[in-house]
């Protein structure tokens, strides 16, 4: 019976998408960038002999421009290819949801890039119903400078930093103690249903601790508030079908809770991967494992550290085979990301670009699927294996896994 693993490294593109003028993001590419970086700055060659193994390096030199130095190169076993959004928005919930099947083909609401970011009429609606008498930030902004700057005003007024970005957010960051954890997502549930008619994907709950810049520091504590998902998922099929779907990590959020069985958070890429291998160990047949590996984008992307990307992208490498060796002989591990997330690139936003689409079981060969015109492939290959009815988008590559 199937059993299938998706780990999403979010963030990760490997190359600018067709798309990607509409969005300022023309030759942005995560992976080959941060391995110029390497070459450059470290001088070395990025090492990610597994990844490359799976094919990764190979679809990444025909997502990309132009190959770049990272030290192997060759595939060796297992399906890849890259793959387009369809959805109009490169977002996370947008990349999610469509790998499983739903693109968002709607566009979102955004708030603007220059004054104030948020309507005067939604932040007094929002004092009126939290009894607060203003907030600070509204604006686009970083979620780490934000909190370096107005924290300490934060901690003295009591208001609550609210910020955005390129993404369809509305993003409160509060102190965990001075304001309150549960206060602060109570806040923010308050601002999600207050936002009912402007069409915003998340609201976000960034707690932080520490009382100077010096030190103010982001928790594991992170809630997003999503709206639904415009149509039912893979997930949503699976959990009909009598499968069992595991959350690892902020999946669940990202699905605003809708076909997820069981879920288990953690903070950090290991935690991640040992809570996944866990699952592996454990998980019951007609089960998938969907683990969003947040820290790459969080940590790394926005923060627009190529050097911590790319240590964390080889560490991973490095944790790969303890995935592998916890699968049975018909598991099937997908991986692919959400969007892009350029650590060189101008600003701190995503970059529209192409996610790699590798899947892999222990006898599978080494098959080239090339381009995609939407991550629902995946979603479609997961409908295929786990005998599901077809989904409306998606390609199923499902004849390449062989089974
Ligand atoms: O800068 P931080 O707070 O990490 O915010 C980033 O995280 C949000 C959600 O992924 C994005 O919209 C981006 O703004
Ligand atoms: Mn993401
Ligand atoms: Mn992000």
């Amino acid at each position: 019976m199937a059993r299938a693993i998706v780990l999403v490294i979010d963030g990760f593109g490997i190359g600018h998408a067709p798309d990607a003028a509409d969005f300022g993001d023309v030759s942005a590419n995560t992976f080959a960038n941060l391995a110029r970086y390497f070459y450059e700055h470290e001088q070395r060659e990025l090492k990610v002999t597994n990844l490359a193994k799976m094919g990764l390096v190979a679809a990444a030199f025909q997502a990309g421009d132009s190959r770049f130095p990272v030290q192997a190169q060759e595939p060796e076993q297992g399906v890849y290819g890259y793959a387009a959004e369809l959805s109009t928005g490169k977002d996370t919930p947008s990349g999610h949801w469509e790998m499983m099947g739903v693109p968002v083909l709607f566009d979102w609401g955004y708030f603007p890039k220059h004054g104030n970011a948020f309507p005067a009429d939604l932040i007094t609606k929002i004092n009126q119903a939290t009894g607060y008498n203003g907030i600070l930030g509204d604006c686009h902004a970083s979620g780490t400078d934000i909190i370096n700057k107005l924290g300490q005003e934060h901690i003295k007024t009591g208001l609550p930093i609210c910020y955005t970005s390129a993404d369809s957010v509305f993003q409160v960051a509060a102190h965990e103690q001075h304001f309150g954890l549960e206060n602060l997502y109570r806040y923010c549930e308050t601002v999600r249903e207050l936002l009912e008619e402007m069409n915003i994907g998340r609201v976000i709950a960034r707690p932080f601790i520490g009382e100077s810049p010096a030190d103010f520091t982001r928790t594991g504590n992170r809630r997003d508030y999503s709206i639904l998902p415009p149509a039912a998922t893979v997930l949503d099929k699976l959990t009909q079908a009598g499968g069992h779907v595991i959350s690892v990590g902020k999946i669940a959020d990202i699905y605003a809770h809708q076909g997820i069985s069981e879920k288990t958070k953690a903070t950090g890429i290991d935690a991640l991967l040992d809570a996944t291998i866990s699952h592996i160990n454990s998980a019951q047949d007609n089960s998938l494992i969907f683990t969003n590996l947040v820290n790459f984008d969080q940590d790394y992307g926005h923060r627009r550290d190529p050097l911590g990307f790319g240590l964390a992208l080889e560490h991973f490498d490095q944790r790969l085979p303890e995935v592998i060796a916890a699968m049975r002989e018909d598991d099937v591990l997908f991986l692919t990301a959400d969007h892009g997330c350029d650590p060189t690139w101008h600003g701190t936003d995503h970059t529209r670009e192409y996610v790699p689409v590798l899947a892999f079981h222990k006898q599978v060969r080494s098959v080239n699927i090339g381009e995609r015109s939407s991550f629902a492939d995946i979603g479609q290959t997961i409908a295929e294996l786990f005998k599901l009815e077809k989904m409306p988008y998606g390609t199923s590559f499902f004849k390449a896994l062989n089974l």
